[in-house]
């Protein structure tokens, strides 16, 4: 199926923790739904003109939030889509306001397979040094952010990406759309 040209608001936004799943899931949702599939993290790369982990490393986290915050405003006023924003995008309080009354769905993972998830993909620079105590902090600074901005909220432990993806078209109502 041919992705329909953006328009409008997206159709599914994805949050959550790092390792959750919201870029596996957001391609399989945006094929399932013959959407186009965005992803915050990628456009801040192609904004940028380098990967996230040297962003990082050569301006530092607060510009990196800078550029996400733009990404994330631009996502989702051209974008009728599937939208995944990266991990941290909700610490934003702008950002939180841009999602009020989008179909926001927080994907939640436990510790134990969120560190092995990302330990098996591309770096992130937060999770370089201890992942298993840096990802526990994240995760309780941020799952009341997280539960605040979703209209649902989908478990991922122990479920394939199609399953996960299953159950946000049934949370969202969008099973038969
Ligand atoms: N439900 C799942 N079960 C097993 N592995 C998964 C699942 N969802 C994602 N993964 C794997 O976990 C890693 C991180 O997934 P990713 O989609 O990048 O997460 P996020 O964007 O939320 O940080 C990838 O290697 C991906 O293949
Ligand atoms: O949680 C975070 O602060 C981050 C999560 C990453 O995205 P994913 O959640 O897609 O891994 C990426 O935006 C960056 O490394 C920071
Ligand atoms: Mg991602």
């Amino acid at each position: 199926m041919t992705a329909r040209p953006p328009a409008g608001p997206p159709q599914v936004v994805l949050v959550g923790p790092p390792g959750a799943g919201k870029t596996t899931v957001g391609r399989v949702l945006a094929a399932r739904l013959g959407l186009e599939y965005r992803d915050t993290d990628a456009d801040i790369e192609t904004t940028a003109g380098k990967p996230i982990p040297e962003i990082f490393i050569d301006e530092g986290e607060p510009h990196f939030r800078g550029l996400e915050r733009e990404a994330v405003r631009a996502a989702l006023t051209g974008h009728g889509g599937v939208l995944s924003l990266g991990g941290g995008a909700v610490m934003d309080e702008g950002t939180r306001a841009r999602l009020t009354g989008l179909p926001v769905v927080f994907l939640d993972v436990g510790l134990h397979d969120a560190v092995r998830r990302v330990g098996l993909d591309a770096p992130r620079p937060l999770l370089a040094v201890n992942p298993r105590q840096k990802w526990r902090e994240l995760m309780d600074a941020r799952r009341p952010l997280y539960t605040e901005v979703a209209r649902a909220v989908v478990s991922t432990d122990d479920r394939t990406p199609e399953d996960v993806a299953d159950a946000v078209l049934d949370a969202l109502q969008l099973k038969d759309a």
